[in-house]
């Protein structure tokens, strides 16, 4: 893909092909078209996150919660989107044992308890040990540095998605 036939498609076709940069989040691309034209990938990229950056916070809270847990239930059920999916088993959380699996899930719920919302990271980023160590760390951070920081993943989920997309360099955008 390129950016000329970015700035071609139609509404339908844009969030089609944008609706899950943010994940369950099409709102966004639907926005975002109506700012074409886009010099290049990373303009694109820029207003995606312009638009969660103007955001009150209880949108960008919001936009945590259309997360599916990392190795959680939607998982196992298989119900996650193709996206998360691929980055989940990517990382390895398709193949914890159980006690792992377990302790996760005790993680993630007290991460959801203290903060109202999941906890969110890049899995692609990191392996499957690291997942358990950051949730555990993040867990003692305060609330307003631990909304930054879990949009920050966001966008870095984000960012490797739009990558996906066009065949690009992560690197370089
Ligand atoms: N909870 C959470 O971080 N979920 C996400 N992370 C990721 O890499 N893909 C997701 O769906």
């Amino acid at each position: 893909m390129d950016i000329e036939k970015v700035n071609s498609m139609d509404f339908g076709e844009f969030v089609d092909v944008f609706g899950n940069v943010i994940e369950r989040c099409p709102l966004i691309a639907a926005a975002v078209w109506s700012q074409r034209p886009f010099s290049d990938v990373e303009d694109l990229e820029k207003h995606f996150f312009a638009f969660i950056d103007a955001l009150p916070q209880s949108g960008q809270e919001g936009i945590l919660r259309c997360h599916p847990d990392l190795a959680g239930r939607e998982l196992q059920r298989g119900t996650l989107t193709a996206e998360s999916q691929r980055e989940q088993s990517g990382a390895g959380l398709t193949s914890l044992g159980a006690d792992e699996r377990l302790q996760l899930a005790e993680l993630n719920a007290q991460y959801r308890a203290r903060f109202g919302f999941p906890f969110v990271l890049a899995a692609r980023l990191s392996g499957r040990a690291a997942v358990p160590r950051e949730l555990a760390r993040r867990l003692h951070c305060p609330p307003a540095q631990e909304l930054r920081t879990a949009l920050g993943e966001v966008k870095k989920i984000g960012r490797l998605r739009l990558a996906d997309l066009f065949g690009a360099d992560p690197a370089r955008l």
